[in-house]
């Protein structure tokens, strides 16, 4: 089997693929996320999930193969990335309240000779959150790392009325599509798994 690399300093993204059964090694990539002048929401996650996933791969042994992903929070056409302040923050969850918005998830696989990359929009509705909300839901510490300024899979789920996509994607890995990848490239999931209903 194909050793997976997961080019990722996310926590959340680490326990995604754990919850399919894929055996990973995370490899550090830290790259530059400033968008492009003008640069559309998807052509930008899509960009930073293949950078990642490039810059991920200087770091293995060459035989593997390498998996990026990006997430943003897209309001109006708008990204919306990590709020970098309070007040930042509080905008945001001021400018997403009783509003719908997407959050767009890129996923990029690479083992050096071929690469390929998916972008999974989900449209998520927040009810309104009214100012003292956000404040205490800053004072939580949740939103600071998060795109958008919140987190689906945490404290955040109050502020969600509806989702229509993948619930996965908003965490940071739409997970039926990163399996299909994965296969594609000889990194089987559990149900995959020759022999895996017998275990
Ligand atoms: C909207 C939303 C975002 N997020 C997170 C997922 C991503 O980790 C983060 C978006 O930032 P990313 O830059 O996609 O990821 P990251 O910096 O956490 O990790 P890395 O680049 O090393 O892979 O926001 C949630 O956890 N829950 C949510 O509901």
């Amino acid at each position: 089997m194909t050793q997976l690399y997961l080019a990722s300093g996310s926590p959340r993204r680490r326990e995604l693929l754990t919850q399919i059964g894929v055996p990973f090694i995370v490899v550090s990539a830290p790259i530059d996320e400033t968008p492009m002048p003008d640069e559309a929401p998807a052509a930008y996650v899509e960009r930073l999930a293949q950078a990642k996933a490039v810059a991920g791969f200087a770091h293995t042994d060459g035989a593997g193969v390498v998996l990026g992903a990006d997430t943003t929070v897209v309001l109006d056409g708008q990204i919306l990335g990590k709020p970098e302040n309070r007040e930042q923050a509080l905008a945001m969850l001021g400018d997403l309240s009783k509003r719908e918005h997407q959050v767009l998830t890129a996923v990029a696989l690479t083992d050096g000779r071929r690469s390929v990359s998916r972008c999974v929009s989900t449209t998520v509705r927040f009810r309104t959150i009214s100012f003292e909300e956000a404040l205490r839901y800053w004072d939580s510490g949740e939103p600071a790392d998060k795109a958008g300024g919140y987190a689906i899979q945490g404290l955040g789920a109050v502020f969600v009325s509806a989702i229509d996509g993948s619930y996965s994607a908003v965490v940071g890995l739409p997970l039926s599509e990163t399996a299909e990848m994965l296969e594609q490239f000889g990194v089987p999931c559990w149900q995959l798994q020759e022999g895996s209903a017998q275990r």
